[in-house]
């Protein structure tokens, strides 16, 4: 690849206009000013009645690491052609600010703040459009992860996507959001290495081909390698490759750890049952049956019902393009400003459209958790000065349909975000990425089946207090009386 740069950063990876918004603001003096911005996502992907939530060591590590390089500088100055005096400050842009946000793992939902970024202004814009691509990405591929564990349930989910991934971050970064989700393994082995995940994977046709008959190719892998797992379906799965690998793994015995079988192609149903029959026959009830091809939550749902005998699942293209919805749709909205008295001001924007209205002001999150049944009863969005936790009885509704409402008491309300950077240090240690896979499962626990089902789930409420509520409805009133002033004049 030929650059003219020597050196390279991730500070550049924003839309042109966060610059141009952020030297608006330093040239009016307002570069400063704190204020308050959250991320969340409006509708629930692949029509699932949750999320999980990925991404967050990636934005630390970005927001550690913020600084416009060396080549940046020269780029932005004699290429895109800033000012030399907005230059110099951008010479010594860093992120200072305070992040709050939900752990990698969490399920989450729509309409909730899952990262909350208070930084001076231009700091916070700045950062806006890496967040957003980071979290977008990485929770849309977990959520799709988990949604395809659900069905697969207690067999081994394997994540198979790399080829076919929307380029190489893509690949690395949907492997461990797979892991995160509920995946047991990748077959991408850079991954494996940078995020302590487990690797696994088979083998293709081409080294069947090279021998041009199952036999040799079996007994040549065999020779470098203790785990076997043949791929039966080059030639003719039930004629040749089943009973190629069965008389493979008679010859070989011990010196092999016959694992099993891989399908990859043919009606995996039918394949399925005659190739466990035969297998079973022969003496291997204990082999697997590896299968793949095109394979997502709905596939494998029906060779389910059609009593497919499978042990582990080989997923790719479908997993890690979130092939069915190609973006979560996460925003980043600004909810609160600091005015020329030095005071928090709420912000708000407003729409036609009652989902795209901000909920304005500084907010926390949390999970009712009801204490008779260990059930959440759904999430409760607050001002950041309410105690929902020293409360005996709090009254969640519908924020848009208001009329559906309930009373919960005896609750736990577990604030869903922690304090992740203070004053641009990064004071959160990220877990393994397996423990956030065994945080997801256990949370996952906490949701009644109904939110779960991946066909028609029931919606979980995500609510706003009272005080939340009424706060939003002042600011669209404050909005309308200034329109309609400006109207008047
Ligand atoms: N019994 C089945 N019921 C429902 N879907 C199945 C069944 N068996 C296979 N499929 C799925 O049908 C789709 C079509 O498979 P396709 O016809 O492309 O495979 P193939 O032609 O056998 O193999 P190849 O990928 O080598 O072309 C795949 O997504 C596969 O997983
Ligand atoms: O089908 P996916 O869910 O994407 O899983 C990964 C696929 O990648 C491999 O096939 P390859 O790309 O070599 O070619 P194929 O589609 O002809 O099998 C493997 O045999 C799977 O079929
Ligand atoms: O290991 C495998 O079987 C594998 C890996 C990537 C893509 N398809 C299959």
């Amino acid at each position: 690849m030929k650059s003219k740069f020597t050196d390279d950063s991730l500070t550049l990876h924003t839309d042109l206009y966060q610059i141009n918004m952020a030297e608006s603001y330093w040239a009016d003096g307002l570069h400063n000013r704190k204020s308050v911005f959250e991320v969340y996502f409006r509708k629930m992907p692949f029509g699932n009645g949750y999320a999980i939530f990925a991404g967050l060591d990636r934005v630390l590590d970005y927001l550690k690491n913020f600084r416009f390089s060396e080549s940046d500088i020269t780029y932005l100055k004699e290429e895109v052609g800033y000012s030399d005096d907005f230059i110099d400050y951008l010479k010594g842009v860093r992120f200072t600010g305070s992040v709050y946000s939900v752990v990698e793992g969490e399920v989450v939902f729509s309409n909730e703040p899952l990262i909350r970024i208070e930084a001076p202004l231009a700091e916070a814009q700045l950062v806006e459009t890496a967040i957003l691509n980071i979290v977008n990405f990485q929770t849309l591929i977990a959520t799709k992860a988990s949604r395809i564990k659900q069905i697969i349930k207690d067999e081994i989910a394997m994540e198979f996507g790399t080829r076919r991934a929307q380029e190489m971050d893509a690949a690395i970064w949907g492997a461990r959001a797979a892991i995160i989700g509920g995946f047991d393994s990748t077959s991408n082995v850079r991954a494996g290495k940078l995020f302590d995940i487990p690797v696994a994977g088979t083998h293709a046709h081409a080294l069947v081909q090279t021998f041009k008959n199952d036999y040799d190719a079996f007994h040549s892998y065999a020779r470098r390698h203790k785990d076997c797992v043949f791929l039966v379906d080059t030639y003719d799965t039930l004629k040749s490759g089943v009973p190629t690998a069965i008389r493979v793994a008679k010859e070989l015995g011990d010196k092999i750890n016959f694992i099993g079988i891989r399908l990859d192609s043919g009606d995996i149903s039918f394949l399925s049952k005659e190739a466990r029959r035969m297998l079973d026959e022969a003496g291997f009830p204990n082999a697997k049956i590896v299968v793949s091809n095109d394979l997502d939550e709905y596939t494998i749902l029906n060779l389910k019902s059609q009593g497919a005998k499978v042990d582990s699942w080989g997923i790719g293209t479908k997993l890690i393009t979130a092939y069915d919805q190609p973006a979560l749709g996460a925003v980043y909205k600004m909810v609160s400003i600091e005015n020329e008295h030095g005071e928090m001001e709420d912000t708000i924007k407003i729409s036609a459209n009652a989902e795209k209205v901000t909920t304005p002001g500084l907010k926390k999150v949390y999970r009712i958790i009801n204490r008779d049944n260990g059930k959440a009863e759904g999430d409760y969005i607050a001002l950041a000065d309410e105690r929902p936790e020293a409360e005996e009885r709090i009254k969640m509704f519908h924020p848009i349909h208001t009329f559906i409402s309930k009373f919960v008491t005896n609750f736990e309300a577990r604030e869903l975000h922690r304090k992740v950077i203070e004053d641009g240090n990064v004071i959160y240690e990220s877990p393994s990425v397996l423990d956030m896979q065994k945080y997801a499962t256990s949370t996952l626990d906490l949701l009644w089946d109904e939110y779960k089902r991946s066909l028609n789930p029931e919606e979980y409420p995500v609510d706003l207090s009272q005080k939340c509520w009424d706060n939003k409805m002042s600011n669209i009133q404050e909005v309308r009386d200034m329109v309609e002033e400006i109207r008047r004049r």
